[in-house]
């Protein structure tokens, strides 16, 4: 994986294609690289002092579920064709990108598939809970129940109907149907998993929603749907490999600068922009990472945090570029561009009559998206809009794992420049809260008659 920074104009565009203008690159990393480097061996010790209740999350990528995944993987292969997954943001986003990204692009509406279609449930909308529900054969279904706390409502509601669904259909055997993924001790979802039967994998502990796709969170979905789940913990070892080195060879380091620097100046908004169709979620599950990780108090007073805009190219290219090459210099555009799609399709020769379509005659497809994405990022850049190019070679489980902890080790690292702790998310909790208390879960009575007394209608 490679990169290219193309920043507030064409002038210091270098040979390397590393554009300078605005951060004034490389003194920019001239001036920050030590402290970049003390924030990365900032965030190494305390992970290697095994004490921090955080950052478990680096060490997934060894692997430590994977055999119990792949055995879980094998047991149920061939005698299920439907994994349905209940779970929400970081218990959801990671498997679905990777499944997105790594299956056949319509692998639901193949005759013969080589996995299980993977179906995620993330949303309390009855509608598409039982329209799923409607559609799929109780006897080859799967449910993996996903909850890091073992207590979301979201999926917790969504359980209740599989549960209930499976048991109607299946009768008795339906325990077998279901696997619980959750922490080893909290929640409410282990004890119950423990009573019913249930296979059951872990999250650990001090690995956070957000930081989990590596985790059985999207493994066991992933390794289910036919995905390659040892190459994409090779490609992320690769990404923690990488986060050793100097500041001066170190894409991570270097990314997290440019999105810290560029916050400090005033650009309160990041633009997550893949250039594929394939990486479409990627943009959502990265925004959840972005947003819950640094969007915090300041210690000091004031808030941090730049507001990430999913989107995918060349798609909202024709509905966002506009505003991101006129609006206000607010944002940073961070683009994701595939070198080598997988297929060779190609546009078939234009029509004999049209000359002017003639341009298009044979021209690869993977040609015109990255012409249309270098086109859009010479436009932002003419227009001093700063961004900055992430590059694939090609989109395999091991360049998908080395981006994703590409990712999360670069939004650590932010986390560190800007002070702040980019790993709990105090603010979602409360609204967890308060929806507890709204619907009358025991022990929320307090924060019930708070919402009564502020004229919030509780009944
Ligand atoms: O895995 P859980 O505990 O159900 O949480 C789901 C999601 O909810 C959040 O806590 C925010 O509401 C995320 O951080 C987390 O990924």
């Amino acid at each position: 994986m490679t990169y290219t920074r193309r920043m507030v104009n064409l002038k210091n565009v270098t040979s390397d294609g590393v554009g300078t203008a605005g951060l004034d690159w490389p003194n920019a990393l001239e001036q920050h690289a030590s402290r970049l480097e003390a924030a990365r061996d900032a965030i190494l010790q305390r992970h290697a002092s095994g004490q921090d209740p955080y950052l478990g999350w680096i060490d997934l990528p060894d692997g430590e579920v994977l055999g119990e995944v792949q055995a879980l993987a094998a047991q149920y292969a061939g005698e299920f064709d439907d994994l349905v997954v209940l779970g929400i943001g970081g218990s959801s986003l990671g498997g679905l990108t990777v499944l997105t990204a790594l299956q056949h692009p319509y692998h639901n509406l193949m005759r013969e598939r080589p996995a299980l279609r993977v179906h995620f449930i993330d949303n309390v909308d009855g509608d598409v809970i039982t329209g799923l529900l409607e559609v799929l054969d109780p006897a080859r279904t799967l449910v993996n129940v996903i909850s890091k706390s073992g207590t979301t409502t979201e999926t917790m509601a969504a359980y209740l109907t599989c549960k209930a669904w499976l048991q109607q259909h299946v009768g008795e055997g339906y325990a077998r149907q279901i696997i619980a993924t959750t922490d080893p001790q909290k929640g409410i979802l282990r004890p119950l998993a423990q009573r019913e039967g249930y296979a059951t994998l872990p999250v650990p502990p001090n690995v956070g929603g957000r930081f989990s796709v590596l985790s059985a969170v999207g493994l066991l979905p992933a390794a289910l749907g036919g995905v390659d789940v040892e190459a994409l913990l090779r490609g992320a070892r690769r990404a923690n490999e990488a986060f050793r080195a100097g500041a001066h060879d170190n894409a991570i380091l270097q990314t997290a600068l440019v999105n810290w620097l560029a916050g400090e100046a005033g650009r309160n908004i990041l633009v997550f922009m893949p250039y594929s169709t394939r990486l479409r979620y990627l943009s959502d599950w990265f925004a959840q990472l972005w947003a819950e990780s640094l969007g915090k108090h300041k210690p000091g007073g004031g808030h941090t945090g730049t507001t990430p805009v999913k989107a995918v190219g060349t798609t909202d290219q024709h509905s966002q570029v506009q505003l991101y090459r006129e609006g206000p210099s607010d944002k940073l555009v961070v683009f994701v561009r595939v070198d080598a799609p997988d297929r060779d399709a190609r546009i078939p020769n234009a029509e004999p009559n049209e000359p002017e379509m003639n341009y298009l005659a044979d021209a690869p497809y993977g040609r015109l998206m990255n012409a249309e994405l270098v086109a859009t990022a010479h436009a932002l850049a003419q227009a001093g809009q700063m961004n900055y190019t992430l590059s694939l070679e090609r989109i395999d489980a091991e360049q998908l794992g080395h981006l994703l902890q590409f990712l999360m080790l670069q939004t650590a690292v932010v986390g560190e420049l800007l002070g702040i702790n980019a790993f709990d998310q105090p603010g979602v909790e409360l609204g967890k809260v308060l929806t507890y208390a709204l619907m009358g879960r025991p022990g929320f009575d307090q924060q019930r008659e708070e919402l009564r007394a502020a004229g919030v209608q509780v009944d």
